[in-house]
């Protein structure tokens, strides 16, 4: 948001200084050029006898300013004649005309014919290694009297005779104001035999000091420049905002492991008893829905073996608690070790467990019990007393499950009533093993 903000506020200066400066460039920044044309100053005349021709030039400062006098006077060369008006330093420099528009020029014309003037800018250059000058032209088709008249400098061009004049191979053509030496005021086209006046009253160049062009070359590099270092700028962003991601979503990928981690540990606590690793009540539930479905639809017979310690609580209080642990994970892994792999060995509470045994006939099941029990009994499960178990075993009917574990629960209370290290099957009564 605070970028945004920033980069409205570059791109809103930008265009209030591009505005500004084509405004003050259009109705300001205006420079000029121009002396007083006085006596003071020494100005050349030409004529067309430097061709041979017959025309007499002659200058005047009758009202101050400079004046040409001519008669001219018809010849085989072109008749005319020129007053120039100096404009370059003493060391030869001239006037750089790069940043000036306009001529104006203001003239005091009289001729006894009609006729154009024309205006030369001559340019110092040097060519084929020679010092040359290139003529700049603009015709005017003046009015008696004394007149200003506004030349835009564009519209000077080089004449024909220049170019032919010349005899370099492939010389430019156009006009040239880098160096403009003088301005030189001709009598025109015509002709005929006449008499023509031509005063120079004051000269001026107008122009801006830059140029429409430039200054619109300018401003469109600021705008490049400005979007080209914006559009880096937003491409930093963005890369750094994508690495930003990147980062938070490995640091997330981490937590999302890390939790992984914790809900499999939790799960598998859950599910798992953590003194013995055999499972415990939470793991029946699912078990049982399955075993139950089982029976239901597809006839699996299932069996449960519910087996208890006998005697533990004076185990534990002759041997210690830790002794009572260690009998229950031998227990387990005896247990572990001799039943089948589909069977479900889990610790119902304390020293309660219970095995359910599918696709097993009840004297499958009843067989298996003694065969542990016997085990039980047989192995030194604490190296201090002997311990044995009673079990009780019931087998799923129709009925429903807690009822199954009712009943195998009674066949275990009888056994433990019977004197204990027993198998009873739950009614109708029967029962295995030593008393
Ligand atoms: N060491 C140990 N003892 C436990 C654990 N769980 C339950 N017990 C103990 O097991 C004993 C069970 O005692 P009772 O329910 O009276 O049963 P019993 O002493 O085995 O007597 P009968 O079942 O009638 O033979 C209690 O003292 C419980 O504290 C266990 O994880 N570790």
């Amino acid at each position: 948001m605070k970028a945004i903000f920033k980069t409205e506020i570059i791109y809103l200066s930008l265009l209030l200084l591009t505005i500004t400066l084509i405004v003050w460039q259009r109705y300001g920044m205006n420079i000029s050029y121009s002396y007083p044309l006085t006596a003071a100053h020494s100005y050349e005349l030409l004529s067309d006898d430097i061709n041979g021709g017959l025309s007499i030039a002659r200058l005047s400062f009758s009202e101050g300013y400079p004046s040409l006098h001519c008669d001219i006077v018809l010849s085989p060369s072109f008749p005319f004649c020129a007053i120039l008006l100096p404009l370059r330093n003493e060391e030869g420099r001239g006037v750089d005309l790069s940043h000036f528009d306009s001529l104006a020029l203001t003239l005091n014309y009289q001729s006894s014919e009609r006729d154009t003037v024309l205006v030369y800018l001559n340019n110092g250059e040097v060519l084929s290694g020679q010092r040359a000058l290139r003529a700049n032209l603009e015709v005017v088709v003046p009015h008696q009297g004394v007149h200003t008249y506004i030349m835009p400098l564009d519209q000077f061009q080089v004449p024909s005779w220049w170019v032919f004049s010349r005899t370099e191979r492939n010389i430019r053509t156009e006009s040239k104001f880098d160096n403009v030496q003088n301005i030189q005021i001709s009598t025109g086209d015509h002709r005929g035999q006449r008499q023509v006046n031509i005063g120079a009253v004051s000269f001026s160049f107008h122009g801006k000091w830059i140029s429409t062009s430039d200054l619109y070359f300018y401003i469109t590099a600021a705008w490049i420049i400005v979007a080209v270092f914006q559009t880096l700028i937003l491409v930093r962003r963005i890369h750094l905002k994508y690495d930003d991601a990147k980062q938070e979503a490995a640091r997330l990928n981490d937590i999302n492991a890390f939790l992984q981690i914790e809900r499999d540990k939790f799960e598998t606590q859950a599910k798992y008893d953590a003194l013995t690793g055999c499972m415990n009540r939470n793991s029946a539930s699912d078990i049982l829905r399955r075993v139950s479905k089982r029976f239901k639809n597809e006839s699996v017979k299932a069996m449960l073996i519910m087996l208890d310690v006998d005697h533990f609580k004076l185990l534990n209080d002759r041997h210690g608690h830790d002794e009572g642990d260690r009998v229950l994970q031998r227990l387990v892994e005896i247990l572990q070790q001799h039943i089948r792999e589909q069977d479900q060995l889990i610790r119902w509470g304390g020293e309660e467990f219970i095995i359910i045994c599918e696709q097993t006939s009840l004297n499958g099941a009843m067989t298996l019990a003694e065969n542990l029990r016997a085990l039980l009994e047989s192995s030194k499960l604490s190296e201090y007393t002997r311990v044995t178990a009673s079990f009780g075993v019931a087998e799923m009917n129709s009925l429903q499950v807690d009822q199954w574990f009712q009943q195998a629960d009674k066949a275990l209370y009888q056994a433990k009533n019977s004197g204990r290290n027993q198998v009873i099957l739950a009614a109708p009564e029967n029962s295995f093993g030593a008393s």
